[in-house]
């Protein structure tokens, strides 16, 4: 095996991907010119609107697609090589599974596929799925799951043979805040174990709260990258938040403020986020219960 940069998981170089789309040589240029590295043992966020590339990129750096031009490689290896896949999970964004399957049976399924050693397997598997938190729905068909669980599943089945690479496409879509918060949480979980964790949604808020790096397409091309904390961070400005001021006082410390040359741009009443007081208000389900 090739090490080329060892503190990256996947490094993509002038990735360029084209789609035939019809007999006539009528190409779709789906991603153009894409150079991107995503360090080990962090929580990447890959955005952008639909249509944007980012799912073509995935298929790429799971070997399902081929390049037109450029190359992928994940820890070192072209992502081409079945080998490229051993480190690698990954929970598809529409993940189709056989329903008539307990969530036990499933996760033991993938788990021989992935190659974990029959004499692990039993005890991997109840590790996996106790880790999502469906421990008592493990032997329900995954045909009765809820949305929530069925994502939960798809995460244990990504999990099931300790990749180092776990790519998520849209794992909250659908799914409701105190779901998403909850697969949020296993995602923090994921980065404290050393593993790194690619993921794309649309809900920027989520990505903003679990994401180191961030990088958003558009028509296929790369338009930011960076640290969130970069990205979202306004460096020459600070909040300060202090008890309410009655409006004399508050006139004072704009006059205080004016005399050594600084201006007190907005006094605004702080709010708590709408998901912050969803998820305060709403029960939260019982393990192996009716988890959402
Ligand atoms: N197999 C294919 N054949 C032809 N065009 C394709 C194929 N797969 C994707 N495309 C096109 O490539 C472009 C990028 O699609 P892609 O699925 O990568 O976007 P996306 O960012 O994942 O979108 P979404 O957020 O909707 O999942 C789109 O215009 C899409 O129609």
């Amino acid at each position: 095996m090739t090490q080329t940069n060892p503190a990256s998981a996947i490094e993509i170089t002038g990735l360029t991907k084209d789609f035939a789309l019809n007999l006539r040589g009528i190409k779709l240029r789906a991603v153009e010119n894409l150079t991107l590295n995503v360090p080990e043992g962090q929580v990447f966020g890959l955005l952008g609107p639909n249509g944007s590339g980012k799912s073509t990129t995935i298929k790429i750096i799971l070997g399902l697609l081929d390049p037109t031009v450029g190359e992928c490689k994940v820890f070192g290896v072209p992502s081409g090589r079945v080998d490229s896949r051993l480190n690698v999970g990954y929970l598809p964004e529409a993940p189709y599974f056989y329903r008539y399957l307990s969530g036990e049976e499933l996760v033991r399924f993938y788990g021989r596929i992935c190659g974990v050693p029959k004499k692990i397997l039993k005890d991997r598997v109840r590790e996996v799925i106790d880790w999502v938190g469906l421990s008592g729905a493990s032997h329900r068909r995954v045909g009765t799951y809820s949305k929530g669980m069925l994502q939960r599943i798809g995460l244990a089945q990504a999990l099931v043979h300790d990749p180092r690479l776990i790519i998520l496409d849209e794992p909250t879509a659908g799914v409701d805040p105190v779901g998403s918060a909850e697969i949020s949480e296993l995602i923090l979980k994921l980065k404290t174990q050393g593993k790194t964790v690619l993921i794309t949604s649309h809900l920027l808020a989520q990505i903003e709260d679990i994401c180191d790096r961030v990088a958003i397409l558009d028509k296929g091309k790369l338009i930011v990258e960076g640290s969130v904390n970069e990205l979202v961070g306004v460096s020459n400005r600070q909040s300060l938040i202090v008890d309410s001021l009655p409006p004399a006082e508050l006139e004072e410390l704009r006059g205080w403020l004016a005399a050594r040359g600084h201006a007190l741009n907005a006094v605004e009443q702080p709010r708590t986020r709408l998901d912050q007081l969803f998820l305060s208000k709403v029960s939260r389900p019982q393990k192996g219960g009716d988890i959402k």
